[in-house]
């Protein structure tokens, strides 16, 4: 018999990692549930306890402040039930660049990329020694388009995805599967939570169907997943262009164009 391990899930309070908590508590996955409204993660851990007859712990964290994202940090070093994170808690901006208030891009940051990454670097060595796990990073379609206007948020999430393939590349020879989960607009509260109006978008993804295509890509172990990119081949000429690029890199001269012509 196999012992299906712990995954924690960061921003399981609504939305997205909501669903995940469900879709993995179908799975028979006990869970440790991560974020700051503890009553709606007391109710959802009631719920998924009684349907699916498993396990399931919360931790109650604002992981923009230090003493709770060190307790979530030591959770994930020290619990050795837990095999997988999927680190989805994050939070998106409104408004333009020279608009933004200095600790609206502290907390954007910190949240959407500090503490994403603080969380994978605390259980990343226990995986390694046990040769297995998974890490899941959320990223978004923004964070491969600056076009979209959300400057600072995407450039959190075009954080999560290098992160993650630098992950990949690190990890998964030693037995870890790192996945990059690129969603575009989907119908949860992030919006309202930013000030912006869903409806007013022309198209958006019901969440279960994000959920549901992202963990496709995760029985696959895929490391970057795109749910609404109907077309895989373009991501695959995207990654391919990026590698052509590095193999015309020179790191001894400046090319000809950038030469002094005194
Ligand atoms: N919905 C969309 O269109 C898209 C979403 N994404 C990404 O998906 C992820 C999940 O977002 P989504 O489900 O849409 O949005 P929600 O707003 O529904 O969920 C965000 C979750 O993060 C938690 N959270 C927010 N701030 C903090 C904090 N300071 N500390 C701990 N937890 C926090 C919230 O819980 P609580 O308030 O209880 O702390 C909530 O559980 C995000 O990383 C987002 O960037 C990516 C692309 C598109
Ligand atoms: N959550 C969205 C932006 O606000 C997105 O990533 O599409």
């Amino acid at each position: 018999m196999t012992t299906l391990s712990t995954v924690l899930i960061t921003g399981a309070s609504s939305g997205i990692g909501a669903v995940y908590a469900e879709r993995f508590a179908q799975r028979g996955h006990d869970l440790v549930l991560v974020a700051r409204d503890k009553s709606r993660l007391d109710a959802l851990a009631a719920r998924l306890r009684d349907t699916h007859k498993v396990a399931v712990d919360v931790q109650q964290a604002d992981l923009t402040q230090q003493a709770d994202l060190a307790a979530v940090e030591a959770r994930l070093r020290e619990d050795a039930r837990i095999g997988t994170l999927i680190n989805n808690a994050g939070m998106a901006q409104s408004g333009g660049f020279a608009q933004q208030a200095p600790q609206d891009i502290e907390r954007l940051i910190a949240l959407n990329t500090t503490a994403l990454t603080r969380l994978a670097a605390a259980i990343a060595p226990r995986l390694v020694q046990a040769g297995a796990g998974a890490i899941v990073n959320i990223g978004s379609v923004v964070g491969l388009a600056p076009e979209f206007g959300m400057t600072i948020y995407g450039a959190t999430k075009a954080f999560v995805l290098f992160l993650s393939q630098g992950m990949h590349l690190e990890l998964s020879p030693k037995g870890i599967y790192v996945q990059a989960v690129l969603p575009a607009a989907t119908r949860t509260e992030i919006w309202e939570r930013a000030g912006m109006d869903v409806n007013s978008l022309p198209e958006v993804m019901d969440v279960d169907e994000l959920v549901d295509a992202a963990l496709v890509g995760f029985d696959r172990r895929e490391l970057v997943t795109i749910p609404p990119l109907q077309v895989a081949e373009r991501w695959d000429a995207l990654n391919g262009a990026r590698q052509g690029l590095l193999s015309d890199v020179r790191q001894a001269h400046a090319a000809e164009r950038y030469r002094s012509q005194a």
